[in-house]
């Protein structure tokens, strides 16, 4: 078994609507390996990104929490790199919404270009050097689609990022 294969555990919130994700979407909403070599598969071509936000906010309680930030920290104001990315297969409407959360203290050393990624994939970078990563993720049914929401460990480095799968993508390609 490689050493880097890891087995992500799945949980789904309990906000969660009553219907079970459809058995199409489970491939693209668990794979502990990069989105966007998934979805170029799919599409035959380089995923195009388009930017929304890029910039500093505070990060919120919740997304503390999630980050797995305990104790008094989670009291204090905290920074974060925010970027806001709509993703596009050969379509010409967005597949995937996605919000990405740095912590400043997961921007030193080399991952510091991930603050100048601008259209390249942040899954060029994060699954550079290996196939999977250790994560742990959430999913669930919002108004815009199903999303799930994974925090990376990067080498050390915490990364929390959020897709939601558009109905684009899934009426258009998974048929539902
Ligand atoms: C995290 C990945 O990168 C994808 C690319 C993103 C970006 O460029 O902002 C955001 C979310 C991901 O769907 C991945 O490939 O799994």
């Amino acid at each position: 078994m490689p050493s880097n294969r890891y087995s992500s555990p799945l949980l789904f919130s309990a906000s969660q609507s009553t219907a079970p994700a459809p058995a199409a979407l489970l491939p693209w909403l668990s794979t502990d390996g990069s989105l966007t070599a998934m979805l170029e598969a799919k599409s035959g071509q380089p995923l195009l990104v388009t930017r929304s936000f890029e910039g500093y906010r505070p990060l919120t309680l919740a997304q503390k929490k999630q980050l797995g930030i305990q104790g008094q920290a989670l009291n204090r104001p905290l920074l974060a790199w925010v970027r806001e990315v709509q993703l596009y297969g050969d379509d010409e409407l967005p597949w995937i919404t996605a919000q990405s959360i740095f912590p400043l203290k997961s921007l030193q050393g080399r991952a510091r270009r991930l603050q100048q990624l601008k259209g390249t994939p942040i899954g060029y970078v994060l699954f550079k050097r290996s196939r999977t990563l250790p994560n742990q993720r959430l999913i669930q049914h919002t108004t815009e689609g199903w999303q799930r929401q994974t925090r990376y460990d990067w080498y050390g480095r915490r990364v929390l990022i959020s897709e939601t799968f558009l109905p684009q993508f899934c009426q258009k390609l998974l048929g539902i």
